[in-house]
């Protein structure tokens, strides 16, 4: 993560003027991932301190939906932090669809994900989960290359009327809120070129892809177990359960 907000910094605001802030939401992490990017130059604030009185959820989605209390740009560009085959050109290329049509409003980033499999070996969730629900529930979102990707920008303005799912269904609620009420003209895509990333172990996506269906059947009117109860069974017929969240946060502009 250090070298992410180092590099943009260094890139995107030292030498060339085109990004404001570069803010770090630690997601109230335990390692030292405060104090890496304080050292790497971002402004950095624990998802946990802004509007405590909001109260606080664990969460890459409640991270983004809290941000918008602390940053002040009219467009936000999101990058995740385990980037590891990336390069800075992501953020202007994400920004210039917004920055030169005025009716697009968001902006996805795509890429070969090189893994131990090849060149589109990454997106386990994106392939079993996302891509299967837009094709079942979505298929106005069908061309989007990865409708996963944590590579994104959006107009405050936009997200700030969205209701924000806490967890990994951050992503995938974006779009179909965006195109159920700007049109599916107001998305753009954009090729970053190549990206990898830190993987999680399998079963640990059980937890992101309950999320993201969460989202998606959210969104057609599906009652679902709240909150659901995944079990899985890493070793036997033991099974390890756990609670996954499933909340959603209103539109930050409900809340400013
Ligand atoms: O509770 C969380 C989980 C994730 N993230 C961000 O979301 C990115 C992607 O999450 P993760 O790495 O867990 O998912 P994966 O990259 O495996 O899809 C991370 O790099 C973080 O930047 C976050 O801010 N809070
Ligand atoms: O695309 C996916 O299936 C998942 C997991 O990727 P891998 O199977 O570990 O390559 O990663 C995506 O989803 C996450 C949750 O939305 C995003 O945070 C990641 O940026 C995105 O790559």
């Amino acid at each position: 993560m250090g070298a992410v907000v180092s590099r943009v910094r260094a890139a995107l605001m030292e030498t060339v003027a085109l990004l404001d802030e570069v803010v770090v939401i630690d997601s109230d992490s335990t390692d030292a991932t405060y104090d890496v990017a304080v050292d790497a130059g971002a402004t950095v604030h624990r998802s946990c301190d802004i509007r405590p009185d909001l109260g606080s959820f664990p969460g890459k989605g409640e991270a983004m939906w809290k941000s918008l209390f602390v940053t002040t740009g009219d467009v936000v560009v999101f990058m995740d932090a385990d980037l590891q085959d990336w390069d800075t050109h992501f953020v202007p290329g994400l920004l210039g669809p917004l920055l030169s049509d005025p009716g697009v409003e968001l902006v996805k980033g795509y890429y070969e994900r090189p893994g131990g499999h090849g060149a589109l070996d990454g997106g386990r969730v994106t392939e079993l989960v996302a891509r299967p629900l837009i094709a079942l529930l979505h298929p106005e979102l069908a061309g989007l290359v990865q409708p996963l990707a944590g590579e994104w920008a959006v107009r405050r303005d936009l997200f700030a009327s969205l209701s924000v799912p806490t967890g990994y269904g951050v992503e995938l609620a974006a779009l179909v809120d965006t195109a159920v009420g700007r049109g599916t003209g107001a998305i753009a895509q954009v090729d970053l070129g190549t990206r990898s990333h830190r993987h999680q172990a399998l079963l640990d996506l059980g937890g992101m892809a309950v999320q993201v269906l969460a989202a998606s059947l959210a969104r057609r009117g599906v009652n679902v177990v709240d909150p659901p109860l995944l079990e899985q069974f890493p070793a036997g017929l033991k099974p390890v359960k756990r609670s996954v969240d499933i909340v959603e946060r209103p539109p930050a502009r409900e809340v400013w």
